[in-house]
């Protein structure tokens, strides 16, 4: 528990992965008196209710963002823009509104222009996830050391960005603050387009399936079953992210398929020389991330000698 709650009363709309993680997260901490929660289907409330996810599912949006100190939209990229114009009418003055959508410049082009005089916009992101989905997804460790960006305009009331701040890191969030479309190309690299080469790895094994039996799902190694973990991931959250952040995620495809001719010419040819300098060369960036110390999630494989 901590000292004092930073909100009175958080609204989540959506209650899926991200949404159900906030609520435990912020019931283990004591962050809010009252979080209400509202998704679009009766068959997610129904759950909701169930497992006691939230201290009150609403039916109606308007019930949930009533009196909400926090409103956070925890929907699929593509639909935030429609369910803040949905919710407008009945947020309460001064409240502040957030999202934790995995693309922000669109984000805040479809959200900004239904948000009313007084009420306070941040966006941001919690860079933590799973590939599951849905109300009983969520668990309250899954912020814990995580960054959260969060990527406010220049005008937006600070003391608004500084209790959003303290609100993610009583979940155990590491907090920064980034530009929108800085973020949306970091994000492109360090998860769009590998979710995308994960969903085409695994559809290239599901075709060779039909040719070699069940062998390749069989004797699949570690590295291939991670990337059937990854594209198990949402479809709709991922076809909105692709559909939301086309620029940058082409960008980096882009210069992805000239690395990977670059290398596949170098084994047509058998410049052995070529792929020992590159595989070098990237072997050389994971050491440099250990040693830095700034991989959280790695064991201490990189730094300590493992003992046997
Ligand atoms: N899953 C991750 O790894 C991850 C990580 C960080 C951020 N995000 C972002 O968080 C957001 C939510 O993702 P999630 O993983 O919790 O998804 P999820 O699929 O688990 O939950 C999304 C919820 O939104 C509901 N929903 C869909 N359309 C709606 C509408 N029009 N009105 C009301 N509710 C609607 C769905 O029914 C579902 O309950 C997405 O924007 C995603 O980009 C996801
Ligand atoms: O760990 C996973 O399964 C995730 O895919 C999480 C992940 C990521 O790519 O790191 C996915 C999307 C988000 O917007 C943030 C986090």
């Amino acid at each position: 528990m901590t000292d004092a709650p930073v909100y009175d009363k958080v609204a989540l709309i959506g209650l899926g992965l991200i949404a159900s993680s906030m609520f435990w997260a912020t019931r283990r901490a004591g962050l809010a008196r009252v979080v209400s929660g509202y998704a679009r289907s009766g068959e997610t409330r129904e759950t909701a209710r169930r497992i006691g996810l939230c201290h009150e599912v609403c039916d109606t949006l308007e019930e949930a963002v009533a009196d909400a100190d926090l409103v956070v939209l925890a929907v699929p990229v593509g639909v935030m823009g429609a369910v803040a114009m949905a919710m407008a009418p009945y947020l309460k003055p001064g409240a502040t509104v957030t999202d934790v959508g995995s693309v922000k410049r669109r984000v805040i082009e479809d959200v900004t222009p239904h948000i009313p005089e007084g009420v306070h916009f941040v966006p941001g992101h919690p860079l933590a996830g799973t590939e599951h989905s849905g109300p009983e997804s969520g668990f309250s460790a899954l912020f814990e050391n995580r960054w959260c960006l969060l990527v406010p305009p220049e005008s937006t009331d600070p003391a608004a960005v500084a209790r959003l701040r303290r609100y993610w890191e009583g979940m155990g969030a590491l907090v920064e603050e980034m530009d929108p479309d800085h973020h949306d190309l970091v994000l492109a690299v360090t998860s769009h387009t590998p979710h995308l080469i994960a969903y085409t790895m695994v559809g290239v094994a599901d075709d060779l399936r039909r040719v070699t039996d069940s062998e390749v799902i069989k004797y699949s190694a570690a590295g291939f079953r991670d990337f059937t973990r990854i594209a198990a991931s949402d479809p709709t959250m991922w076809r909105d992210v692709f559909l939301t952040n086309k620029d940058a995620t082409l960008e980096i495809l882009g210069r992805f398929t000239e690395e990977l001719f670059a290398l596949q010419r170098a084994i047509r040819t058998g410049d052995g020389d070529a792929l020992h300098a590159y595989f070098t060369r990237t072997r050389a960036i994971r050491r440099g991330i250990i040693e830095a110390g700034q991989d959280t999630e790695a064991p201490d494989f990189g730094r300590v000698k493992v003992e046997r």
